[in-house]
């Protein structure tokens, strides 16, 4: 994909969520949570600015095991996609396997925005529909979506990138960041529990 469809960015406002509940090559999910915001912050990505770190339970409610949070608010010259790659990378450091959704895992690394854009835009749309269904089956989970598309109803996301970007404005519903927590259920909110102080 070319740069001009894709476009880069050049500063702040790029939040990335970061997840885990289970044991690494780190240690515990608190543990990795922070090797992991360690590796985030190298060339070509710079952590400007991270979210304490929080614990909750999974989303939705069932049999896995509490899952430690954070949000950190970076900058990089990295194109959304070579991003997305990027955190990939740092995923597979930290053993995550792809396979499962909605599991337990070692490490999730969410991109969640990146300033205004939104994606897809027209001509991945258009690369997407002419594909044969089964393989849009298959990409499909990989296809990156800006902002993310959940995240203005998770408050284990909302709460620890009000943090780092209360402020920052969702282009798609026009709600900041700390709007779009006031919006969330009280139980949500208060479910997300600061690890530090
Ligand atoms: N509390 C919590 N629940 C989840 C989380 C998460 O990061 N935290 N991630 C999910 C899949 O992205 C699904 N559920």
């Amino acid at each position: 994909m070319s740069q001009a469809s894709n476009p880069s960015l050049r500063e702040g406002n790029l939040l990335v969520a970061l997840g885990s509940n289970a044991t690494s090559k780190a240690g515990d999910p608190a543990d990795t949570v922070r090797a992991a915001l360690a590796s985030l912050d190298r060339a070509p990505v710079k952590v400007v600015a991270r979210s304490r770190l929080y614990v909750s339970p999974f989303v939705p409610a069932g049999a896995e095991p509490d899952v430690i949070n954070a949000v950190a608010l970076c900058k990089s010259d990295l194109s959304a996609s070579d991003l997305l790659g990027h955190l990939h990378e740092i995923e597979a450091e930290f053993d995550r396997e792809r396979k499962v959704r909605w599991t337990t895992r070692t490490l999730d690394l969410d991109l969640l925005t990146m300033d205004q854009i939104v994606l897809p835009d027209q001509s991945t749309l258009r690369e997407w529909v002419t594909l044969p269904s089964k393989d849009q089956q298959t990409l499909a989970p990989e296809t990156l979506i800006l902002p993310h598309p959940r995240m203005h109803e998770r408050a284990f996301v909302l709460v620890p990138a009000a943090d780092v970007a209360p402020d920052w404005r969702h282009p798609l519903l026009g709600k900041t960041i700390r709007e779009m927590l006031a919006d969330l259920p009280k139980s949500d909110v208060e479910a997300v529990r600061p690890l530090e102080a």
